[in-house]
């Protein structure tokens, strides 16, 4: 089922079980769903045969960064499993994703590709001390650009970069923002964040929500919420 919302649930939990005792609660036609490299890592190819039997449309987040031809055998095997979306890292370079692209194109899959350019979780510190001597805005804003030239569908960026690369890459570039915190939720490990009503005013396609609902003391109150902040716009 696809759905016109923005919303992504990042199910970050550490077993099939939990993840799907969530999925329950949810409704495929006013979310989609996120499956990352813990619960992936234990489940296997199982859980997104299990949502996709829900009705899910689902984002497989596990954020490939290799050698070309390893990127593209894996996002060839992503799209072969029907996840409506995934993603590699920008910074392996132009020939990776390009490898990506190509093999999805082969193949006939309309698979979503997207890139990471600069993770929501870091500062400008945090790449002055991997050597980068820029900062995060510059950063995300150069590796957008190579992705786009490279057939990306768009980014995961924070939505503190959305407004200016919806101006550099266009209003069709997908921008898919984790970082997000309701005024009712802590930052914890994130950096670059903005609430759910400042993303989409910015300009962000997808918003990818994980502990503020997953880890709320009622995720359905929490989900609401962030659906009235939403409607409220
Ligand atoms: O690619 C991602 O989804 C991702 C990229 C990024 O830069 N930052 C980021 O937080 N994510 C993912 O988005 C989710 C955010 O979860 P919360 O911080 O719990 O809302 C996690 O599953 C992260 O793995």
């Amino acid at each position: 089922m696809s759905t016109a919302s923005p919303l992504i649930i990042a199910l970050d939990y550490p077993s099939l079980d939990a993840a799907l005792c969530m999925a329950d609660r949810l409704d495929p036609a006013r979310c989609r769903v996120k499956v990352g490299k813990e619960l992936f890592t234990r489940s296997g190819p199982d859980v997104l045969e299990a949502l996709h039997g829900r009705g899910f449309e689902v984002f497989l987040d596990l954020k490939f960064h290799d050698i070309p031809q390893t990127v593209a055998g894996a996002v060839q095997a992503a799209a072969e499993q029907g996840v409506w979306m995934v993603n590699v890292h920008a910074s392996g370079g132009r020939r990776m994703m390009e490898a990506a692209r190509e093999r999805l194109e082969r193949h006939g899959y309309d698979t979503r590709l997207i890139a990471v350019t600069v993770l929501t979780s870091m500062a400008n510190e945090d790449l002055a001390e991997v050597g980068l001597g820029t900062s995060t805005a510059a950063q995300v804003e150069r590796l957008a650009l190579l992705a786009q030239q490279c057939g990306m569908h768009g980014v995961v960026c924070s939505a503190q970069e959305s407004a200016r690369l919806t101006q550099l890459c266009g209003d069709d570039f997908l921008k898919v923002t984790p970082g997000i915190r309701p005024a009712f939720a802590e930052a914890r490990d994130q950096r670059r964040i903005r609430t759910p009503g400042q993303a989409m005013a910015a300009g962000s396609t997808y918003l990818v929500i994980g502990r503020p609902v997953t880890q709320a003391e009622d995720p359905m109150r929490a989900l609401n919420a962030i659906e009235q902040e939403l409607a409220a716009l």
